[in-house]
Parts: structure tokens; sequence; C-alpha cells
């Protein structure tokens, strides 16, 4: 058994998360820079749990210059074993109105600005993304929000795209009508591949702000409308986070789905010819096999 430690990531619209007994922001250092921000860092029901605000407080990062290796890398170092992400989405689907979460579980990653592994010369992994979020912790954020009252769906593809304009009409209508898509934000790759190679079990809950710019009767999507629904979802995302410590408990299992397990078999390069300098960074996400 292992110690639990939830850490949720919160997007657009949530900068803290309140209820966290002894709760503490920390700068915590990493070899891939700083991450987006402090660390709140707490418990919840006999729970460790973690906060990081995504954008940092005061939203200072976009889409695209978020530390997202460094933010992984905190998490890791700090003890994380789960970790929800919490984002604003536009929608794809009639059925998936503003006000409502969809716990994803597909990604299509249309990013191209971004540093998307922790691996490169001189320490060559390739872990696998099929199933890109963990369905453990999916089942509990799903519970979860049952419980807090929102209304959730569960199972979704969402479009990652770089940002940090929203689509045009032409993307919208091709996301929606021929990739099949359901959602789309800016934020969760390579968030979720990241976390895949650190070996962390990755959630993603998306709240659903706006129509993008597809639906005829709901205009294009603009930035005051969703700060608008962002400030009613807000207090129901707490809710849904006050709920995981008991669903997921103060020690777990190894994951049932191996995303602990995701380095044992990823890393090509001969032990002969691996570059010291990477492997040294490479101390907190994959120390486990590294050694
Ligand atoms: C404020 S709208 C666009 C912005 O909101 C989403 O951020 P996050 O995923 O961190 O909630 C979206 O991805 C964009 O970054
Ligand atoms: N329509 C949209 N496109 C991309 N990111 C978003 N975040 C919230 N709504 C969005």
């Amino acid at each position: 058994m292992t110690e639990t430690m939830i850490a949720v990531i919160g997007g657009s619209g949530i900068y803290e998360i309140d209820g966290l007994e002894g709760a503490a922001w920390t700068k915590v250092e990493t070899p891939w820079g700083d991450p987006s921000d402090e660390i709140l860092s707490g418990s919840l029901n006999g729970v460790k749990m973690a906060f990081l605000p995504r954008h940092g407080r005061g939203h200072v990062h976009s889409p695209t210059t978020v530390p997202y290796r460094a933010n992984i890398d905190a998490l890791k170092r700090i003890g994380v074993t789960d970790i929800i992400s919490v984002s604003a989405c536009g929608s794809f689907r009639e059925e998936l109105a503003p006000g409502d979460f969809v716990i994803v579980d597909q990604f299509i990653d249309r990013t191209f600005a971004r540093e998307k592994s922790f691996f490169g010369t001189g320490c060559v992994a390739h872990v696998s993304v099929a199933h890109p979020t963990c369905p453990r912790l999916s089942d509990a954020c799903e519970t979860a929000a049952k419980s807090a009252g929102v209304k959730v769906h569960r199972g979704g593809t969402y479009l990652a795209m770089e940002g940090p304009q929203f689509s045009t009409l032409a993307e919208s209508l091709m996301y929606k009508n021929s990739w099949g898509c359901d959602v789309i934000g800016m934020t969760n790759m390579p968030e979720a591949k990241l976390a895949r190679e650190a070996e962390l079990c990755y959630a993603s809950v998306a709240m659903i702000t706006d129509y993008d710019s597809w639906h005829p009767a709901h205009g294009e999507v603009e930035v005051a409308d969703i700060i608008r629904v962002l400030q009613g979802n807000s207090s129901k995302a707490k809710a849904l986070v006050s709920q995981l410590p008991k669903l997921l408990g103060a020690e777990r299992d190894d994951c049932p789905h191996g995303c602990d397990k995701a380095l044992e078999f990823a890393i090509m390069t001969a032990p002969e010819m691996r570059d010291p300098a990477l492997v040294a960074k490479l101390d907190a996400v994959a120390g486990r096999v590294l050694g």
C-alpha cells in the first residue's frame, strides 16, 4: 500500500481550494524550471491533498506558456499519486450544456508549441497513451460529481488546441462533425501525456462553459460568457473536490490499470549510452526505473 496524495490542477477560474487542514503554499523547485505557482498542500478527511493553479494565481500563464513539465515533476516530487485536472471547456454537443461537467477519457492533441516529454536525446522513452486517463480516478470523479449534485457526463473526447485564440468556425465544425470531438480546451495536452510519463494516475473534469463557435443559436465564444459560467461552476468544482478524499482513501493499492507502471518497459536507450545529466533531471519522474 502507498499513501494517497491527491493533487488538483485548477484551470481557468479556479485559483485556490478551501477547507484543507494545515494548508500552506510552498515553492517547489524542479529541474524543469518553476511550476506555474507555489503548491497549496494540506489534508482533507485525513487524506493528503495538493492544489496547483495551472495558470498561476492571477492567471499569469497562457495555455502555451504553462510550464507543464515543471508542474508534473513538482507534483510527483512532493509525493502526489493521483492528479485531477479541472478545466474550462467548450462543447461540441447540444446535450453537453454550459454548467455541465464531462469526465473526459480521450484526447486529440493539436498543440504544437509545447515541450511534450520529459525524455529525449540520451534517454529515450515511449509510453502508451492509448488510454490517457485513469478509469479508477475517473470513477471517483463521477461519483464525487454526482454526490456534489453536479450534472455530469461520463466519457468524451477533448480536442486540445494551441490557442490562445479560439477556433475559427471552419475548425469548430471540423472538430465537431468530422472528428467527432465532444469538448475543446487548450491545456490538457501535454499535461496528460506528462502525467503518464511520470507514472501518475490522471483524470480530467471538463467544466462546460460555452458551445465554441459552431452553435447557430449561441453565436461565437467570448471570455465574458465563459467567466460568467465559471463563476457558477467554481463552487460546484470545489464541492466535487471535497468528496474525493473519502472516495479514494488515505492509502492506495497499485493502480489496477497500470498508470503507476507506465515506464516499466518504455525506456529504449541502453544503460551505458544514457546521458547522466538527463538521467539526473529524471530523478523524480523516472527514479523508480532509472535507479
Ligand atoms: C478562459 S477561456 C480559455 C482558457 O480556459 C481554459 O483553461 P483551463 O483548461 O486551464 O481551464 C482553456 O483551456 C483556455 O486556456
Ligand atoms: N471554446 C473553447 N475553446 C477552447 N478553450 C476553451 N475553454 C473554454 N471554452 C473554450
